[in-house]
């Protein structure tokens, strides 16, 4: 279980106390987190659009928190672009502690983590600085030319959406990404989406995922 320590005044104020830990009383606020996985352009972003527009939960896409740190000139900006215009994955302890900062500053209590973890080490890191591991995993599995076709169709400017990238993202993907499917996959925490169809037959496989969870 994910869990949050809060401050009483949240407490008191806080329309999700339903979700507290009455056992320690404490303050500690039950998280609910939810990680999605797949190849580059399986539709992971485009299906978290409709996850928070139906279910609430608040959306932290990995990639955008490490764009976003390139665009604010951080002191990583530089080897973080270097990283994903190689197609490569940035060291673990920077995006997890993005990951973090943005859990730690949400009032929400229920998450999407799109596009993390990338690798076993991403997802060690990940459990080890956090404490916790996902309520379940969603894996958007795709064909790679359909992945191709959509990411070159993209058209939102970003620096890896070209043949060359692709072409390493994938490998990436089947190389490191896979092995983190599996691992949650024998903890019975995955489930597997067809991401071949329009947008709204994916999100009728990933609404009753959703729905059989009471969060
Ligand atoms: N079911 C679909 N059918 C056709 N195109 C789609 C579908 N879902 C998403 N797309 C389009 O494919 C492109 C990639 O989708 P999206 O950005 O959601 O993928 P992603 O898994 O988040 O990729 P990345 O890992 O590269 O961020 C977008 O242009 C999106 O509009
Ligand atoms: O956990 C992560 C997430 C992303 N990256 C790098 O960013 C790009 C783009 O990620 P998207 O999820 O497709 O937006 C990815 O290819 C990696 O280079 C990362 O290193 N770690
Ligand atoms: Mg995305």
């Amino acid at each position: 279980m994910w869990k949050r320590a809060i401050s009483p005044s949240t407490l008191l104020s806080s329309p999700k106390s339903s979700f507290l830990n009455q056992a320690n009383g404490l303050g500690v606020l039950n998280l609910f987190g939810l990680m999605l996985s797949g190849g580059p352009g399986s539709g992971k972003g485009t299906q978290c659009v409709k996850i928070v527009e139906t279910f609430g939960f608040t959306h932290f896409s990995a990639g955008d928190l490490l764009r976003r740190e390139i665009s604010s000139n951080s002191e990583n900006g530089a080897v973080i672009l270097d990283t994903i215009k190689e197609g490569r994955i940035v060291p673990s302890e920077v995006t997890v502690k993005l990951i973090q900062r943005a859990i730690e500053s949400s009032e929400n209590y229920k998450f999407l983590i799109d596009g993390f973890p990338r690798s076993e080490e991403n997802r060690i890191a990940f459990e080890q600085i956090m404490g916790v591991e996902p309520n379940i995993v969603l894996f958007f599995d795709c064909p790679e030319e359909e992945m191709v076709k959509r990411v070159l169709s993209r058209n939102q400017g970003r620096v890896d959406d070209n043949l060359d990238t692709i072409k390493k993202r994938l490998k990436v993907f089947a190389a490191l990404n896979l092995p983190v499917i599996n691992y949650y996959s024998e903890k019975g925490k995955v489930h597997k989406i067809n991401a071949v169809g329009t947008e709204d037959e994916i999100f009728e496989q990933v609404h009753p995922v959703f729905a059989a969870y009471d969060v």
